[in-house]
């Protein structure tokens, strides 16, 4: 039973995380994220960091810090982030169908997952240091409705899909599937779980999907500010126990976001400058 590796200690009712909302467009910058205190600056940037106090000492907590990039390494990532005339950050073009979308030779990253479950909210979120580039965000499920690509410069791609599950588009299975399978540039696929309501049936559907694919995907876990400790650990915890004993091309590390808040947005960052060849890591175990 998974309660049974959280530690007593654990308060369910205690929030992941609060910060006001107005100052939220500060954090965007790791140059404004150190100058809060120490504490803060290590559970934005590391969001596990946070929980690991509440497991279990029986829990292993490798499995969760396999990516554990240095501050140096994420402030090098941040800089891909950030628009200049030299390296321009840009919507590029929506497209229905693969074959309306032109080869590049950049790699790519996309975001996949549940109707709502805030795939263009973290892309807002990653590029929130360009916020002259559009990513439309709605309470609406099925919001997005095409494939919608944003460069970076040219040093790599982006692509917010259509959601699957509740008011999906209809042709999902058309879009979406044929780019997963046959995209040459795909370098990672970022499978995105809600934290607040963990993995539900679509979700194993896609993991079974991005298993039979074969490319390597990440989990990654949204809307951490939403749940108390006690259900993301509950969440967690069970995902980690699928993703060990059920898949092959998945990333062991799930990561942890708050598009809200920015938890673990510079982490993300930095490991999609890492799996796009943008940057090179100062510790190279990282993996
Ligand atoms: N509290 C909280 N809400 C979030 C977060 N990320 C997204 N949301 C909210 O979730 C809703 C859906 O966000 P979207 O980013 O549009 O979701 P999506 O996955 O792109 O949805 P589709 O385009 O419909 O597939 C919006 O109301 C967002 O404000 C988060 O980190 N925390
Ligand atoms: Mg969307």
């Amino acid at each position: 039973m998974l309660y049974l590796r959280l530690s007593r200690r654990l308060q369910p009712r205690t929030q992941v995380g609060s910060v006001p909302r107005q100052s939220v467009h500060k954090l965007a910058s790791l140059k404004n994220v150190r100058m809060l205190p120490p504490k803060k600056v290590q559970s934005l940037l590391y969001p596990f960091s946070q929980m690991e106090t509440y497991l279990d000492r029986s829990v292993d907590r490798t499995q969760f810090q396999h990516f554990h990039p240095s501050v140096e390494d994420m402030v090098k990532a941040e800089t891909l982030f950030l628009s200049s005339p030299s390296h321009k950050i840009d919507y590029y073009i929506s497209a229905e169908r693969l074959d309306h979308v032109p080869a590049l030779k950049q790699p790519e990253v996309c975001f996949i997952g549940r109707s709502n479950v805030g795939k263009s909210s973290l892309i807002k979120a990653l590029f929130s240091l360009t916020p002259e580039v559009e990513v439309r965000v709605s309470k609406t499920p099925g919001h997005t409705k095409k494939m919608n690509f944003f460069r970076v410069g040219r040093a790599f791609t982006v692509v917010d899909m259509p959601g699957y599950g509740h008011r999906a588009p209809k042709d999902f299975v058309d879009m979406v599937e044929p780019y997963l399978y046959t995209r040459k540039n795909l370098v990672r696929t970022f499978l995105l779980v809600d934290g607040s309501v963990g993995l539900q049936q679509d979700d194993l559907i896609a993991m079974e999907m991005c298993e039979e694919i074969r490319r390597p995907y990440v989990m990654v876990v949204t809307k951490i500010d939403k749940s108390g400790y006690g259900t993301l650990l509950k969440v967690l915890l069970s995902l980690q126990d699928v993703v060990r004993t059920n898949t092959m091309s998945c990333f062991p590390q799930p990561l942890l976001v708050s598009s809200l808040n920015f938890w673990g947005i510079y982490l993300l960052r930095c490991f999609i400058a890492h799996v796009t060849g943008s940057i090179s890591l100062t510790d190279t175990s990282l993996s």
